[in-house]
């Protein structure tokens, strides 16, 4: 039996019941939309403008054949069999060119080659490469203008350079203006399409202006200067002078950096610099444009703001009121002060054992130090008569000056100074649409549409404002944060989502042209000139071109970090630099730690104007470390003598105090004297925590804490920004932050305490936290060889016979089991008995201060003192009492002693 399989059948299907197969609808309009339509009907634009291009050219050379040809049989030459046409693109390029050369607009009819070119671009790109819009009114004008022009100036010739169109409307200016005044008209007309299209700039040649050098008083007496002008740009589609940006309905606005313009200040020889006047504007065809004139064109709904970018969200828990750690860091008023009806009305300071030595040292360096001796010998000897008999004899009770030791002292002049590069913003249209178009579609990719957008043009960096689309979270964007920038793919990219206070989102794209910004062109600014700043360091530019100038003192310590090669070095010059140009050396003293040991040593040459030691040794850039722990401890010692001086002066800080002194209220008997601002700089940091770890950290701290005060502030650099190098202590007493470009974002947010440094593009990029926001600058640039002559200039110039002395330091560890022996006296008991005698006050304070010694030491001496009978027994916190009445009596004790 066979085993059947049961077969299910399936019945046919009903004909009837069949439904015919649909064919897809394609409707015209998708098939336009396409972009496959697109890049075939650019493919083909592009195509007409090669064949246009190649059948003009070669109607310029075969025309005297072909014309004839193409007037005799018309349309019908394309059926006519034996008609043969020289052109290389045979009757059609014949044809085609006879019509729109010949019959139409002469040579200007090249310009449908480049509305066809720009047409294919945008097409086959699918981007708005170039604008349509625009380059169609080119080139309906241009055919007008060109064509008539070059009948008018070609009269006579006898191919028809103007085309038909262009003799017709010649002949009638000529009829209705005759030939001079169709020449004239036609000339204006050429030329302002050409102004219209190309914007060339026109120069005047350089006038030499002859600047007198006026040897300056003090930084401070400057003129001023219009304040900077603010250039805005708003682009619209609609206005035909401009560039413009506008896709899909999106409107930008391009906000234009100002440029600062210079003080005019004799004393820095303003005349030497170029004033900047106007911003370029790159158009597609890659010329420049003057965009001033477009300034303030429109109203716009989105009013940018030119304040600095700042990411206050991410910081403000962290944030720092300067205010409140201003009061913390004054020392409070107490009963011991002074008030200043107890006081003797004024007093003379004491002279320096040493004036300033009249002999004037030579600079280490050879060839800015001779240029600058020149230019100091040529100094009218008139001008240097007249200021030494206005100070030589002072008049009593007259205002203190410090600066009187060194009263010939000359403040750096800018022309030390150079400018790099052209300094002007350069402006691409271009690149503006394209990054703004891939915003727009990357932001797009991720649902998120976009209202309104607006371009900052910075010196290094373009920030795009983006407002987006009523319903969208700016949630959702920060959390793509990371996509949103994978996609733009451009190195550098910042997202601030949202900028704060603003509601809007800002992209940070590195522009492809960078400026330099010059340290010359910050240090000219009306700001840095015209600031009461105690101590004005200009930093950078910021994105919308202001210029960043801050006083350290109120910051009031700087650390910095970023990795080997991001710009800390030149970052740190142009701190130093921006000092040197304000301070008198008699005003500001530096310790310089440099454990790299090259990277400080160019400023050795102002060691006796403006760099502070320790007593006894040789170098005074330090680069040992165990030298810097001294140091530091000194300035401990400095600081808590400051802080003694202070109290017994009833001052708050040294502003207050120094104002006093200047005024002759504080008795220099006491130990008062003018106090220079102390600015400590560190480079590396890193390698001083690694080597003695603690013992660097706990005066650093120390000092950051307390020194602000007393005027002694510090700026600290470190290309290792890891949690045991800034530890917990040393950041959270430096408020005001650096960030070049460091190479992760852990290293960022330890410095920071917030992502972003390691997106920097280097060379200066930085990222500034400072009263709690965090803005993006472009460090000024100052180069060795600037430095060196700024340097050069100082240094050649009278110098004080010594250098600045911090108070001396002891380690406790050298000094601990070594009792008190008389007979094993300190070298200094004979100064320091005979400082007691004069003054008849028994204070371990008085010696500290005025022989610049430690605590320790001042005590040692003090128990000396004691020992030999010349003071009493410790009195708690009132002085000893002094047993030894006269210098007699005390030469007696000594010469028993001996
Ligand atoms: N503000 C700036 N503008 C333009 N270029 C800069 C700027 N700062 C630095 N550069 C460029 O970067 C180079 C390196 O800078 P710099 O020597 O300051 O780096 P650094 O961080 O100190 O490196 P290192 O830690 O190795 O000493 C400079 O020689 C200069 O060409």
């Amino acid at each position: 039996m066979a085993n059947r399989l049961k077969k299910k059948t399936v019945p046919p299907p009903d004909p009837a019941e069949l439904k015919p197969e649909k064919e897809e609808q394609i409707s015209i309009q998708e098939v336009a939309k396409d972009d496959r339509t697109k890049k075939i009907i650019g493919a083909v634009s592009l195509l007409i403008c090669l064949f246009l291009f190649i059948a003009f050219t070669s109607y310029l050379f075969t025309w005297q054949d072909d014309q004839d040809k193409v007037q005799q049989f018309g349309v019908r030459i394309f059926s006519t069999a034996d008609v043969k046409v020289n052109n290389l693109l045979g009757v059609l390029g014949a044809y085609a060119a006879h019509n729109l050369m010949s019959y139409g607009f002469g040579l200007a009819a090249y310009l449908f080659c480049t509305f066809f070119f720009v047409l294919g671009i945008n097409l086959l790109f699918g981007k708005k490469v170039f604008s349509l819009l625009r380059n169609l009114k080119y080139m309906l004008f241009g055919l007008l203008v060109i064509s008539v022009a070059l009948s008018f100036f070609t009269a006579g010739s006898t191919f028809s350079w103007g085309g038909a169109t262009g003799e017709l409307i010649e002949q009638w200016f000529v009829k209705w203006i005759g030939k001079v005044g169709t020449g004239a008209l036609l000339s204006l007309a050429v030329f302002s399409y050409f102004v219209w299209r190309f914007n060339p700039t026109f120069h005047l040649p350089a006038r030499k202006k002859i600047v007198k050098q006026v040897i300056p008083e003090m930084p401070q007496a400057n003129q001023q200067t219009e304040p900077a002008t603010e250039a805005k740009l708003f682009m619209e589609e609609t206005t035909s002078t401009s560039n413009k940006l506008k896709q899909k309905g999106q409107r930008v606005t391009v906000v234009m950096p100002k440029q600062e313009e210079p003080v005019n200040d004799p004393m820095n020889e303003m005349a030497l610099i170029e004033k900047e006047d106007g911003i370029t504007n790159r158009d597609d065809s890659g010329k420049r444009a003057d965009l001033a004139d477009v300034v303030n064109e429109a109203a716009i709904p989105f009013e940018i703001n030119k304040s600095a970018l700042t990411i206050n969200d991410l910081y403000a828990d962290k944030e720092i009121n300067f205010d409140e750690q201003e009061e913390e860091a004054e020392i409070p008023l107490e009963a011991e002060e002074m008030t200043i009806d107890e006081l003797p009305t004024f007093y003379e300071p004491i002279p320096k054992k040493n004036t300033a030595s009249t002999e004037v040292k030579k600079p280490v360096l050879g060839a800015p130090a001779l240029e600058i001796k020149e230019a100091l010998d040529n100094e009218s000897a008139e001008e240097s008569i007249a200021a030494a008999a206005t100070t030589a004899a002072p008049v009593p009770k007259a205002d203190y000056d410090p600066s009187l030791d060194l009263r010939d002292y000359k403040y750096p002049t800018l022309d030390l100074l150079e400018t790099h590069g052209s300094e002007k913003i350069v402006h691409d249209a271009e690149e503006l649409e394209a990054n703004k178009n891939q915003i727009i579609e990357t932001l797009k990719n991720y649902d998120i549409d976009i209202q309104r957008i607006a371009a900052t043009v910075g010196p290094t960096v373009t920030l795009y404002e983006i407002v987006p689309a009523p319903g969208v979270r700016i949630s959702r964007i920060k959390n793509l944060e990371d996509d949103i920038a994978l996609s733009l793919a451009a190195l550098g990219i910042r997202i601030i989502a949202p900028i704060p206070g603003k509601g809007t989102i800002g992209i940070e794209v590195p522009n492809v042209r960078k400026t330099v910004v010059s340290m010359k062109t910050l240090l000219a600014s009306e700001k840095f000139q015209n600031n009461n700043y105690s101590l004005p360091i200009a930093i950078g530019k910021k994105i919308d071109n202001e210029n960043f100038i801050v006083d350290l003192a109120s910051m009031p310590h700087l650390l910095m970090a970023g990795a080997t090669g991001q710009g800390k070095s030149v970052g740190i010059n142009t701190l130093l630099v921006s000092l040197l140009y304000k301070k008198h050396p008699s005003q500001l003293k530096f310790v310089l730690v440099d454990p790299k040991k090259v990277e400080l040593s160019l400023y050795r040459v102002i060691e006796k104007h403006f760099l502070a030691k320790l007593p006894g040794e040789e170098e005074s850039i330090i680069t040992d470390t165990k030298k810097v722990i001294y140091t530091l401890n000194a300035l401990c010692i400095e600081m808590d003598n400051r802080y003694d001086l202070l109290k017994e002066a009833g001052c708050r800080n040294i502003k207050e105090y120094n104002e006093k002194f200047i005024k002759r209220k504080l008795n220099p008997q006491k130990g008062h004297q003018f106090l220079p601002f102390i600015v400590l700089v560190v480079d590396e940091f890193a390698d001083l925590i690694m080597t003695a770890g603690k013992e660097v950290e706990m005066p650093i701290a120390r000092l950051a804490q307390l020194a602000r005060a007393v005027g002694i502030h510090l700026i600290i650099a470190t290309q290792r920004p890891s949690v045991n190098i800034i530890t917990g202590t040393i950041k959270a007493n430096f408020p005001a932050r650096i960030a070049f470009k460091v190479s992760s974002k852990i290293d960022s947010r330890t410095i920071l305490d917030a992502g972003g440094a390691e997106q920097l593009i280097g060379k200066g990029d930085m990222l500034i936290s400072y009263n709690g926001d965090i803005t993006r600058l472009q460090c000024a640039f100052v180069d060795t060889p600037e430095v060196e002559q700024v340097a050069a200039f100082i240094g050649y110039q009278e110098n004080f016979p010594e250098q600045y002395f911090l108070p001396e330091f002891e380690d406790e560890k050298e000094l601990a089991g070594k009792d008190f022996d008389a007979s094993d006296r300190d070298p200094l008991f004979e100064d320091a008995a005979k400082l007691i005698v004069a003054n008849q006050i028994g204070s371990t304070s008085l010696i500290q201060r005025k022989m610049k010694l430690g605590y320790n030491r001042a005590g040692r001496l003090m128990d000396q003192l004691e020992a030999a009978g010349i003071v009493g027994k410790n009195a708690g916190s009132k002085a000893r009492e002094v047993l030894v009445k006269t210098d007699g009596e005390l030469f007696e004790i000594l010469e028993m002693m001996q």
